[in-house]
């Protein structure tokens, strides 16, 4: 089975040990603060209904329920307790881990439990998001599920939504927030939506409630400013709100929605801290103390050949992705989509072959972010030993290892706080270590090994690789929950085959190499650079040139005479064969259809084309005399059966045969988990 789950077993009950779960409480503190009082809340709508009231963190591990006396007994025989574990892949399909993997309110009701031993439960979980759409959570309501109530998944989703927005409005205490709803009657009320403003007019955060009446995901919405959204100006607003008795304000959005706005903000705060024009100190979800941590690199650290760290750069004027510009189109439009999301949290996943410049482009980007004066941070997956990377990545602290490394070392991720972690060839990140990344994007703190103090981060992540990640996902040895989390926006260096811009780019390099004087590559240079294949790309571009240049250290012109003759070799050989045979499309990259070039977030997919449903299992093979490969429809003395009934045994059997895993099943049906979930409960007598 995919999950390596049974169905038929009783769960396994081996929660966290009391330190483990008082460590995962203590990270999760935050959220306990502002969950516990809404849970009260919420637990005293469903009192004597058999049910309880359940936490989770990011994870899907419990950190605290609230429930009647009898309904807890039984429900921890189900391991529903503190310190048990509720994702899917512990639990198969189930309320917190499907609403942990989906990020949307889910009800999972009776034999819907992939466990058997869960199907007297009905579970209704809503994610808790912060407003920069990061994962805190889950809140859950489960019970009996002959206690069933409709509203009771109402009540989740008001009580989630209630957590999100103290969050939020704690979070930006200290910048402006746009309290808005199409009714003004609604401000103040849980619909409403809210909008984070920092002191320049950009939309730094923003609450569930906002991004539905605006009909934008959270991404979109951080590349408006104020102005751009809803045609205000920060200063307007900040003179009108001043005013304790100001009514709200209407506007409109360039999609001509109606709203009326009014604005919060903590003047003395506001007119002490804001120019007007001034970016915002503070850009993550991080109460104000914890994000100005700033760990310095230590001794004890490896970085070693595999990391490499910039400082407090000085932020170059001309250099930056400007640099990178040589007159491709293909780059031309990867540097403007990164332009569009500079500064705005999107995780950058660079795909490319070897030598195409990633590395470079994080750079770039680095360079030309607001956090240009941190430090960059690069770790190389690849080139450390899946023993160290670990605690090259997290840090450990002093006495975690024994022997020269006892000292103690600040992980990178530490190290790259307030700057930007590049995380290159990312695709060779051992599993294991996969899921302790995750976690800490997630959370945004980062636990050294050996520690139970958590040391919160804010960090740009940019990743890279030159693997193909779907590949791996279906291979199961890359995290598709991962790849989401770090693919905000992919985009695809070309191979310096698939360039228009070789002449240039050779300029370009001449010209940083060899400053004071005029290089130029003559005629017959020129056609052997034209005709290669250039398999290291400009990495080999730029060593065949520099061994070039050093060769014609005298002359403006660089010939055969000052190529290297393993080099020569290869390219002639290459000329003869392109000549031999008719021309070669050029070698696009197997890459090439790995990602698009923007990345959609999940729930923007679209569900496979009709015609990707082939895969789907045989239409009624799962009747017990029936062979599973039989392409058979009923047998002809039954009544037929109506095409829904089979859709729906079909997705049955699929999700079945793919162990519980809906991800899977999915993926082999071509329908998106959503669907599944729709048609699944189409079935539900409770009609849901
Ligand atoms: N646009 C460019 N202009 C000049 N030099 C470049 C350019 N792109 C890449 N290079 C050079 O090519 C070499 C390889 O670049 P980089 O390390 O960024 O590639 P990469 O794709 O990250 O490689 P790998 O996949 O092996 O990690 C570096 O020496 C870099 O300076």
């Amino acid at each position: 089975m995919a999950l390596g789950l049974s169905r038929i077993e009783r769960p396994d009950y081996s929660p966290l040990g009391r330190t483990d779960l008082t460590v995962a409480r203590d990270r999760n503190l935050r959220l306990y603060t502002h969950a516990a009082p809404v849970m009260e809340m919420l637990y005293e709508q469903i009192v004597n209904t058999d049910s309880m009231v359940v936490l989770t963190d990011a994870t899907g591990t419990i950190l605290h329920s609230i429930g009647d006396d009898d309904f807890l007994s039984r429900a921890a025989k189900v391991a529903l307790s503190p310190g048990a574990n509720w994702s899917e892949a512990a639990k198969g399909t189930n309320a917190v881990g499907t609403a942990l993997v989906d990020e949307v309110p889910t009800l999972v009701h009776a034999d819907e439990h992939y466990m058997h031993a869960n199907h007297f439960l009905t579970c209704s979980a809503a994610p808790i998001l912060d407003p920069r759409g990061n994962i805190l959570g889950v809140l859950d309501v489960s019970g009996d599920q002959r206690s069933y109530h409709q509203h009771t998944m109402a009540l989740v989703k008001m009580s989630a939504r209630m957590i999100e927005n103290h969050w939020l409005t704690d979070d930006y205490r200290n910048v402006m927030r746009l309290h808005f709803h199409s009714r003004v009657e609604f401000i103040g009320t849980l619909m409403e939506g809210i909008l984070a403003v920092a002191p320049d007019g950009k939309i730094v955060g923003a609450n569930r409630g906002a991004l539905e009446q605006l009909g934008l995901s959270g991404a979109a919405l951080r590349m408006h400013s104020v102005n751009s959204l809803l045609g205000l100006t920060v200063g307007a607003l900040a003179d009108r709100f001043r005013s304790p008795l100001a009514v709200p304000t209407p506007a409109q959005t360039p999609d001509g929605r109606q709203f009326h706005v009014h604005a919060r903000f903590n003047w003395s705060v506001w007119s002490q801290g804001s120019d007007m024009g001034e970016a915002p100190s503070r850009t993550s979800s991080q109460p104000i103390e914890e994000a100005t941590i700033r760990t310095p690199s230590t001794p004890g650290s490896t970085a070693g050949a595999s990391t490499s760290a910039s400082h407090d750069a000085p932020r170059p004027s001309g250099g930056g992705l400007k640099q990178l510009q040589t007159g491709d189109a293909q780059v031309d439009t990867v540097v403007g989509k990164i332009r569009r999301v500079l500064n705005r949290d999107i995780p950058v996943l660079v795909l490319g072959e070897t030598g195409t410049g990633k590395e470079l482009l994080a750079r770039a980007i680095h360079q030309d972010s607001e956090r240009a004066r941190q430090p960059f941070i690069a770790v190389n997956c690849a080139s450390i030993p899946d023993t160290l990377i670990e605690a090259e990545l997290f840090g450990y602290e002093e006495g975690a290892f024994t022997g020269a490394r006892r000292k103690g070392s600040v992980g990178k991720i530490v190290q790259a706080n307030g700057g930007t972690l590049f995380l290159d060839e990312i695709g060779d990140m051992p599993l294991p270590l996969q899921a302790h990344l995750l976690r800490v994007l997630q959370e945004r703190q980062v636990t050294p090994l050996g520690s139970n103090k958590s040391v919160s981060v804010d960090v740009a992540i940019i990743c890279a690789t030159h693997r193909n990640l779907r590949e791996m996902i279906e291979a199961k040895t890359f995290r598709e929950d991962l790849y989401y989390r770090l693919n905000g926006l992919a985009v695809r260096l070309p191979s310096l085959r698939e360039r228009t811009d070789l002449m240039a780019l050779v300029q370009r390099i001449l010209e940083r190499q060899c400053p004071e004087r005029r290089l130029s590559l003559s005629s017959e240079v020129v056609r052997l650079f034209q005709s290669y294949h250039w398999p290291g790309n400009v990495r080999q571009l730029f060593n065949v040139l520099r061994t070039a240049a050093v060769m014609a250290a005298h002359e403006s012109v660089i010939t055969r005479d000052h190529l290297s003759d393993d080099f020569i070799e290869d390219a002639l050989r290459a000329a003869a064969s392109a000549q031999a045979s008719p021309a070669p499309a050029p070698t696009l990259s197997a890459l090439s259809d790995m990602a698009p070039s923007v990345a959609l977030p999940p729930s923007v997919y679209a569900p496979a084309p009709a015609s990707a449903l082939p895969t789907w299992p045989p239409l009624g093979g799962e009747r017990a005399n029936a062979s599973p490969t039989r392409p058979t429809g009923p047998a002809p003395s039954e009544p037929p059966r109506s095409l829904q009934d089979m859709e729906i045994d079909a997705i049955r059997r699929a999700v079945e045969a793919a162990g519980g895993n809906i991800s899977e099943a999915s993926k082999r049906l071509g329908i998106s988990r959503n669907t599944i979930y729709r048609k699944l409960r189409w079935q539900n007598p409770l009609g849901d």
